[in-house]
């Protein structure tokens, strides 16, 4: 059964040895179409970010190793600095089985750059079928310092058998039965995802990193005051410029839907690559806004940042798109009521780390 491999099978990986932690694989880990992976008890600061080409992660740490953190009392992770942590999990996949990894959303939308590497890895993210060896996250924290503690769940892994990316008709398809967007549906490389710059209500239409701030301890849940953290940005016309450098929490225009047979991840928007990146965390789950698992209106959450000069952003501009998958199997569990989800229904939303918005 070609496609991507739901709870149920992670369950079968975990107990068949192909992952394998050195402390048990916790069931709050198992997603409806990923693992989460957590932090060993070693940071490395490193001197750049790097992928081993035909060498070990351990290799290319002796030369670029600057110094070693302890995480076990909680360390911080600095602003600005990159940094490689061990996983608790390694691999020995099976040879039909590939991974990929990405940041959580909460990682994302605290602009925490993480990305996994491998053993002779030549792509930050993609592991190759039957990949066997350890896993590592590299992390760089862009706005924010943040307090870590080993275990924390920062990043996570799907697994795939065969090829299980859906083509633009069977999209196209799919939407026609099950309707994955509210409006017209932008189907072009995957399904096109526009930015909302005309609220509702009001003029808020999204966040900008403040810089200087405080830190941000990851394990504490509607703690932090958005304010202390964001400007908030307002716009009545429709459009806003981006600072090249700032980084941005904005939302999509359109509702969306993933159906409990199908996982989604969201990829840059090629026209758009060279002028700002859309995304740090790009997986959509089983369940993100399907109406049965309490989702009807969920938006997807756009973690912007502009690379060379200002740019007009204009509301309804096609920012990315979410690429489909079909699930080997559906899961057990969906995204949303079932399990303690933190952004079902969601509409423009800081990470959970901040107390609830006004929106
Ligand atoms: N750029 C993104 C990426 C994801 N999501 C949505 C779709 C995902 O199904 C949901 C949860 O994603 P994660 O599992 O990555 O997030 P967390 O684990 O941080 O959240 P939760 O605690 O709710 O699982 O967030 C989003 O709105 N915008």
């Amino acid at each position: 059964m070609t496609g991507v491999l739901p709870d149920t099978r992670l369950r079968r990986l975990v107990a068949e040895g192909a992952v394998a932690a050195e402390r048990d694989v916790d069931e709050a880990q198992v997603q409806p179409a990923s693992l989460d992976l957590r932090l060993g008890r070693v940071a490395f600061r490193v001197r750049a970010s790097f992928l081993t080409g035909d060498a070990t992660v351990a290799d290319r740490l002796s030369d670029f190793e600057m110094h070693r953190i302890d995480l076990t009392h909680g360390a911080v992770l600095e602003k600005g600095c990159v940094y490689v942590v061990p996983l608790m999990e390694r691999l020995k996949l099976p040879p039909q089985v590939s991974a990929v990894a990405n940041a959580k959303s909460s990682t994302g939308r605290l602009d925490l750059l993480t990305r996994c590497i491998t053993d002779g890895g030549t792509e930050f993210d993609r592991i190759p079928l039957g990949y066997e060896g350890p896993l590592y996250a590299e992390i760089c924290p862009r706005s924010f310092s943040v307090l870590v503690r080993p275990g924390m769940r920062l990043n996570q892994i799907r697994f795939r058998e065969g090829h299980a990316e859906l083509d633009d008709v069977s999209l196209a398809a799919l939407h026609g039965r099950v309707g994955l967007v509210d409006g017209e549906a932008v189907i072009d490389d995957g399904l096109g995802f526009s930015v909302d710059l005309r609220p509702a209500k009001g003029s808020l239409v999204g966040y900008r990193a403040k810089p200087h701030t405080g830190l941000i301890d990851l394990d504490r849940i509607g703690h932090y005051e958005p304010s202390d953290f964001w400007e908030e940005v307002h716009t009545r016309d429709g459009r806003i410029i981006l600072d090249p450098g700032a980084f941005y929490i904005l939302v999509s225009r359109e509702a969306v839907t993933i159906p409990p047979t199908h996982a989604a991840e969201m990829a840059p928007y090629v026209a758009m690559v060279g002028e700002f990146r859309v995304h740090y965390a790009g997986f959509f789950d089983p369940g993100f806004g399907w109406a049965e698992a309490g989702g009807s209106g969920s938006r997807g959450v756009l973690e912007v940042r502009c690379h060379e000069a200002p740019f007009v952003l204009e509301h309804g501009q096609i920012v990315g798109r979410l690429v489909y998958e079909s699930m080997a199997a559906m899961p057990e569990t969906l995204y949303g009521r079932e399990i303690a989800s933190n952004y079902q229904g969601q509409g423009l939303k800081l990470s959970k780390h901040f107390r609830a918005l006004r929106n």
